[in-house]
Order: structure tokens, then sequence, then C-alpha cells
């Protein structure tokens, strides 16, 4: 992931982070490029072409925060990767005015700084003349937030905080807004005076806060969400420095408050009330690092749940002082910081925290994209760490008792809820097979597996007499799977095993004969097998090789027209080949530290199937594909195993627990299953409920072998009309 670990570095070496071309062309023009003088990319060119436009922007750069202070990466959706980099210092030097007027406002002369943050400072605006109270309209003493006009939030005009606080004035929990304006070189908001923040309150309590206060905290912060979520906006930065008290010595100093709306962004649209749309983005980040999602970090689309997952990092961090990814430096540190958060066990971050904690914390992250968070739920979580009933609390918790009526039932309902759903967070990573089953038209297929190098040629030869193709190759400790099948539609087939990944003579040597690359795999040990094949529809081709996900490469070759055809890595290199007239009219990633299960059900809902996939220890990533054709027609599943599923894994298809994967057996396109026995194979497909099978070579084998099959989950007896003799 590029933009997660932040750095694809320039290179001029061979084979690292290399970008290598190929289309079709004429002898003359092939012999330019490899000459090296080529460096079009259009029909016609062969060029070898460094990558010169990988930069590090992004999720990696993005958490800028130094030592103790937090500040978030902002920017609006849909901008581009390279516009999101958070800038520290302020928009400008000039003078902040010394008075303040907007419109019809009072005139406020500017006082004492209240704070700043990465976007804008707050100072203290005392009325000159006039006021009554410490809030409202008409207070002697208001926040003024100043953004200059140049500021990284305001190049299109005024803050977009502004929008949000248009919509949102009067909002339980958050500060209201009284007047807002452009004066000098500043836009400036004028809104209620509050006091100090969690932050603040944190520090000057050596760095601790109580149980008791955390968990007031908790349950406040609960209800100011819910308010937040219900008018259809998620906050998009939940942090300590971002909780305020009220001010101090007045009736307000022990209520909570919810400020800097600058990342809020729509959950629900306004127009329709629907759930905004699922979509992953690796090189975009919003957010704070050292409390951002880990759903956040892979650039997916905030929702609700990532408000909650943020505050349950809000509380362990006030209770315990620290998170374990804390002191992670440098531009990677993004990537680092989010695979940190993967990799911690609930019970390891909580640990030393009340149970309520862990449970908040366990629920919070399990939640699907668009869940609906039960905040009452929540709250009761926190039942037993508060005296409701007493009116002294070290923070106000108005709103959390107003929707707390349901408390005592939902407690009972909860202990369950919280056992029944599976962790999230293992805290330990796993190896695994996905492999990845599509629905087709039956025909003749065969794989091999725990293939030795020395032992690769006996099989695809065996392979070839029988008309049969690589259609797929994958990698586990240095010994290689093949899949061979008869419906590629290539005519002829060229394979390399090379010490090489990837070897750039070879490939650009078979470019040369009209082979474009259809498969590869990467072993731990670096090398590779390339498997380059005639009759494809691809008319150009291109692929690198890089230290990272190369998201950023990805999407520029996505707006050139090519689609990712084939995806590998070896150790934590990725190689990734792209072709033109692939037949893919759009493309979407899904890129996970885990089996990325939620996103590619919901790429599935919307036709996508998957295409490529590859993994390196820590990441996983996945190409979905929308076809010409309708790919909804087919039918596609994935299956994680800890081995290679060969036939007697075939049962454990709907049993398996598996979460972690740091291997990928890719194996598409293809049959829902496969079964191979002395030699001969058979597959198993279903038609929507309806399992539909075929075999060859004839019926008896077939059914002999289905008393395998029937094994299978889902699989019952064919009648013989499901039966096709091949
Ligand atoms: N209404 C207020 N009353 C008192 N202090 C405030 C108020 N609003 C903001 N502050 C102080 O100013 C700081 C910065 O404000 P805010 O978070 O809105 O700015 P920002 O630049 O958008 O911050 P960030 O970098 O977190 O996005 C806050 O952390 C807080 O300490």
């Amino acid at each position: 992931m590029p933009d997660l670990r932040g750095g694809a570095r320039r290179s001029k070496r061979i084979n690292d982070n290399q970008e290598t071309n190929a289309g079709l062309g004429t002898t003359a023009q092939r012999g330019a490029a490899t000459r090296g003088r080529g460096r079009g990319r259009g029909r016609g060119r062969r060029a070898l072409n460094q990558d010169d436009n990988v930069k590090p922007v992004g999720p990696g750069t993005g958490g800028r925060g130094c030592a103790g202070i937090n500040l978030p990466v902002r920017h609006l959706v849909e901008q581009p990767a390279e516009r999101l980099v958070a800038v520290e210092e302020e928009g400008s030097t000039s003078p902040l005015p010394e008075r303040v007027q907007l419109g019809n406002s009072p005139v406020y002369m500017l006082d004492r700084k209240l704070g700043k943050g990465g976007f804008g400072q707050v100072y203290v605006g005392r009325r000159i003349s006039g006021g009554i109270g410490c809030t409202g309209a008409d207070a002697f003493e208001v926040a003024l937030k100043f953004e200059h006009r140049n500021g990284k939030g305001c190049s299109s005009g005024p803050p977009y905080e502004w929008q949000v606080y248009s919509t949102l004035n009067g909002c339980y929990g958050l500060p209201l807004v009284h007047y807002k304006g452009q004066q000098g070189d500043y836009y400036i908001l004028v809104m209620d005076m509050l006091g100090p923040s969690l932050w603040d309150v944190w520090n000057s309590n050596n760095q601790m806060l109580t149980e008791d206060m955390v968990a007031c905290i908790a349950v406040e912060a609960i209800s100011i969400l819910e308010q937040l979520h219900h008018k259809g906006f998620v906050h998009g930065d939940v942090k300590p420095e971002n909780f305020l008290l009220g001010q101090p010595g007045t009736s307000d100093e022990k209520k909570l408050y919810l400020v800097d709306l600058g990342l809020a962004s729509r959950w629900k649209e306004a127009a329709s009330g629907r759930h905004v749309d699922y979509d992953q983005k690796p090189d975009v980040f919003r957010g704070t690092v050292r409390y951002a999602s880990v759903h956040a970090h892979l650039g997916r689309t905030g929702s609700r749940r990532d408000d909650l997952e943020s505050l349950a990092y809000t509380l362990i961090f006030l209770l315990r002082g620290k998170l374990p990814w804390q002191g992670y430096i440098g531009e990677n540190k993004g990537f680092l910081v989010s695979k940190k958060k993967v990799a911690t066990s609930p019970e390891m971050l909580c640990y030393l925290c009340p149970p309520p904690f862990q449970q908040f914390f366990e629920i919070v992250t399990n939640m699907k994209f668009d869940e609906e968070p039960n905040y009452s739920k929540l709250v009761s979580l926190f039942h037993n760490s508060i005296d409701f009933n007493s009116s002294i609390r070290p923070i106000q918790i108005d709103g959390a008792i107003k929707m707390g009526q349901k408390r005592g039932r939902e407690l009972a309902e909860l202990e369950d809820g919280v056992q029944l759903k599976k962790k999230v967070r293992l805290g330990s990573p796993a190896c695994q097979w996905i492999t990845i089953y599509s629905s087709r038209n039956p025909m003749k297929q065969r794989y091999h597996y725990n293939v030795m190098d020395s032992r690769l040629l006996q099989h695809v030869e065996k392979g070839k007499e029988g008309g049969l193709y690589i259609s797929c190759v994958a990698s586990s400790l240095n010994l290689w799977a093949v899949v061979m099948d008869a419906g590629t539609g290539f005519t002829s087939q060229v394979y390399e095993l090379s010490p090489i990944f990837l070897h750039k003579e070879w490939i650009m040597e078979q470019w040369e004969k009209n082979y474009y690359i259809t498969s590869v795999a990467g072993a731990s040990n670096g090398s590779a097998l390339v498997v380059m094949s005639k009759g494809t529809p691809y008319t150009q081709q291109s692929y690198k090789v890089s230290d990272i996900f190369p998201f950023k490469w990805i999407n520029k070759k996505w707006k050139e027209g090519f689609s990712v055809t084939s995806m590998t890595t070896a150790g934590s290199k990725w190689g990734i080949v792209m072709s033109r007239n692939a037949g893919y009219p759009t493309q979407v990633v899904e890129l996970d530290f885990l089996y990325p299960s939620e996103g590619i059900h919901r790429r599935w809902e919307k036709g996508y199937r998957i295409t490529s996939a590859a993994a390196t220890e820590d990441q996983a990533a996945f190409i979905l594909s929308a076809s010409k054709r309708k790919s909804q027609d087919i039918m596609q599943e994935t299956l994680r195993t800890s081995a290679f599923p060969s036939i007697n894994k075939q049962t454990a298809v709907t049993n398996l627990k598996a979460d972690v994967c740091s291997l990928v057996g890719c194996h598409y396109r293809k049959c829902l299953g496969v079964l191979e026995r002395d030699g001969c194979s058979f597959a198993w497909q279903s038609k929507g409920s309806r399992p539909l099978y075929w075999a060859e070579p004839c019926l008896d084998i077939f059914l002999e072998r289905m008393q395998l099959a029937r094994l299978c989950a889902n699989v019952v007896k064919p009648t013989p009309e499901d039966v096709k003799i091949c």
C-alpha cells in the first residue's frame, strides 16, 4: 500500500520500483524501444519506462503529529491525493486583526490565544461594549476561529467547516456559532467560548484520568455522537483535543462539547436519506493518525463506526495514558500505526482497563460500514462504572441520561451480542490460502500444488499434452501451485522460472514475440514464475515492481486505459501487470491487513468480480472488475484455508474461521470447485440455489466422486438432469 507506507522511492535500479511497458508495434518501433529511446505508451510502442511519478503522499505522510500534538490530515472528498497532505505551518504570516466585526455583529477586541490546530487559530474575542453572560450571541467573551484565506482548507472559498456548522448549528454538544464572515485575509467564526480540552485536563492530571471520569466522558461522548449522526454527519476527527469542557467557573464547566467540524462528512445523503456508498481509495486519508479508525487509514468512506472507533482509542488513551502505536516516526508512520492497530488484540489494547472499555472497543470495531450503532446499548456498557443517581459527577452526562431509558433491557441483550460476534483483531497474523472460485461453463481443469521448481516442467508439459494452458499460478513457501485449464482461449504459451522478480529481459523478449503476461507468481525467496501467452485480447502491457502496493501507479494507468490483469508478491515486493483492452471498463481495489470480507461483498453486490489477488505478510490486495458482460452472471466465492484447498479441504468450505491472510492462491474465472483423483478431474458448480455438476470422463466416475463432493457444504446429490457429461 504505497500511501500508507508513504514512500515509493524513485529508483533507477532495474527490477526495483520499475515500470516496464509493452504494446503492439512495428519492428522498427520495437527496435527503438529496446534501445531505450521510446517512452511513449501509445499503440505501437514497447518502451522501457522508469516510473518517475510515484511520490509519497497520503496516510504515510499524513500523520505528521509532533509528539503530543495530533494534527489531522484534512481535505475534501474527491480531491486528488496530491492535495491531501497537511501542512503544519500557518497559512500566512499576515497579522491577525486587532478588532473583529462581521456584518452586524458586536465589535470584538482580540485577546489571549485559546488554541491552535492544523487549520485555524482560536482567540478570545472580548466585546468592546455591552455583553451579558458567558455564552450566547450577547456574551462578553466569545471564541474567534481564524483561518487564513490562503490556508489549506480555504483554497476554494470559505472553510468547509462553515457549511457544516450552518447545517448543524444547535446540535446537542456542539458550540453555537453566532457569526461568520471574512475580514482582511481571514475567514472568522464567532462562537461560544469553551474551556479546556480533554487533552489539557489529562495533561494537568498527571496524564491519567480516573475510571469514573472516563466512563462519564464515554457515555456523554456517545450521546453527542448520536446527535451528530442523527443529523446525517460523521465527525471524522474524534480525539481528546476536540472534546472541550465548558468555561471554568460557570455552570457549564463540567459539560462536554465536541469542536472542529472541518473533517465532518455526510454518512447519509441529504436529499434521499440513503446511506452513502461504500468505497475505498487507498491513497486517501482523513483524520489524525493516532486516533483514526483502521478503515480511515485504509481510505474507506467514513461512516458512523469510524467515529466510535476513534472514540474507543480516545477513551483508552485517557485511561491508560498511552496507546501502543505512539512513538512511530518517519514517512511511513501512517502505515506502521495502522498495522499496529490491527495487530493489537483487544486484550492487549485494553490491558488494565475495566471490562466495559474492551467491550466497547470490540463492538465498535466489529461494525459494518452502514450499521446503525446501538447507542443506548453502548452507553449501557458503562452502567456499572457510573452512579447514574448521583448528581456529583466529574463530567455532566445529561445527554446520556436522556437517551438511557432503555439501558436496563439493553444491558441484558448486550451480553449475548458481545459474545456472538467474532473477533476482528486477533493480534497475531495467520498464513492462509485465499482461493477465488468463479462459475463458468464446464471445461477441463487441473491443478498442481506444492510443486518444486524441478517438477514444474513435468506438470506443465503433461497439461499441455491434454490441451490445457496455465490459467493461474501462485506460490507458498517457495513451492508453486499451478492451475491449468482448457478454457483460457490461449493459442500458445511460454513460461519462465527466474530467480529475478520480475525478469525484465525475458519478458521484453517475449513481448517482442507477441506474448503477453497472463499470470505471474513470486516466491518468498524472490524468484518468480511468469507465464506469457498468445491469444489474449491485450493490445499493450505494462508492469511495475514496487516495495509498496503501487496504488498511485495503478490509478494513473487506469486513467490511461489500462486494467490490472495479474498481480503477485515476493516477500514484501509487489508485482503488478496492467494491460490495455482487457475488457474491464472499471476496476476497484480492496486493500487491507485482513481478508477484506465486507468490502468484497459490497463490490460483488455492485457487480464487480475479483480478477486479481495478491498478498504480502502484511497486506492483501484484491482487484475487482466490472466486466462488459453482465458480471452479475458470474458467481464468485472465496475460500480461505490454511493449506492449499485440495480434495479433502473441500469439506471445509463453510467452516473456516480464519481471519488473517498472508498468502494468496488465485484461481479465478473458473468453476466453483475442482476435484481431482487419479489424474482425472471434475468440477462442480452451482447455478442460483440449485447445484449443477459435470464430470469427466464418464458418469460413473463422476458419481463415485460425488461421494466426496457430497461432503461439501451446500452440495446435494445431483439428479440425472443436473449432470452433464463432458
Ligand atoms: N469554542 C472554543 N472555545 C475555546 N477554545 C476553543 C474553541 N474552539 C477551539 N478551541 C481551541 O482551539 C483549538 C483548535 O481549534 P480547532 O480544533 O477548531 O482548530 P483546527 O485548526 O480545525 O484543529 P485541527 O487541527 O484539530 O483540525 C482546540 O483544540 C481548542 O483548544
